[in-house]
């Protein structure tokens, strides 16, 4: 059975990557990701944002709606303190068991725990299963139109505290215009706009951090 777009980033990761050394992971699927085969990473320009955004936060607990091949996560968890974690939730398992590897690989698997499931059943699940207080940051870059109520379920059962960080992915394309229009007239929120382009192209794209004002 021919490979998987997935599993042919997983083997050149595991041939061209340094083991147990994240920056090389997130570089080498950059590379792969740029000059052989387009795939849905955040990608090294939002990257960069998202690294700012993350260490300003300094989490503690983090989540991710949409681990797809574990690029963000890795990203993610290089710049992680010693004792913060970082959840991350996959529904499709083909994809979870490649991020496992690439995680793995990268050698942050101390950090971060994938939860498969999809993000409406698991985030009920954080508190009681998952030994979660609150949340510090979270990162969408799962099914477009989940964010707004995966974003409305997780203040629900109360994961959210005054100054979480959500910063949320494709907010141009694909887009997620009804979760801007959501979060943008939602008092709850203070909102800024980070424009960029979609990972590996010249088209534009942009991040929205939206935090929690209790
Ligand atoms: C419910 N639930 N719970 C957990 C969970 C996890 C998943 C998967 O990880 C998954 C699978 C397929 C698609 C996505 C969303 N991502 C995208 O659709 C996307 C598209 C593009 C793009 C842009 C231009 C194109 F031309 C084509 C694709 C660029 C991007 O950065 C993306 O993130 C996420 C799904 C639902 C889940
Ligand atoms: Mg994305």
């Amino acid at each position: 059975m021919d490979q998987s777009k997935e599993q042919r980033i997983l083997n050149f990761v595991l041939q061209n990557a340094v083991r147990g050394d994240p920056q090389s992971v997130v570089d080498t699927i950059d590379k792969y990701c740029s000059q052989k085969e387009w795939a849905m990473n955040v990608g090294d320009e939002k990257g960069l944002i998202l690294d700012k955004i993350l260490e300003e936060a300094k989490p503690s607990t983090s989540l991710e709606l949409g681990t797809y091949c574990g690029y963000s996560a890795v990203r993610m968890a290089r710049l992680l303190k010693p004792s913060a974690r970082l959840l991350t939730i996959e529904f499709n398992p083909k994809f979870a068991a490649i991020a496992k590897q690439i995680i793995e690989f990268a050698g942050v698997q101390e950090k971060v725990k994938i939860l498969e499931g999809p993000s409406e059943e698991i985030i009920p699940q954080l508190k009681k299963k998952h030994e979660v207080d609150t949340l510090d940051f979270v990162f969408l870059d799962h099914w477009k139109e989940r964010y707004t109520p995966d974003t409305i379920l997780l203040q629900e059962c109360g994961l959210l505290r005054k100054g979480t960080v959500i910063l949320a992915d494709n907010i141009i394309c694909p887009g997620a215009p009804e979760f801007i229009n959501y979060i943008r007239n939602n008092s709850h929120f203070v909102c800024t706009n980070y424009p960029s382009h979609l990972e590996y192209m010249k088209v534009k794209d942009a991040m929205e951090k939206a935090v929690f004002l209790g």
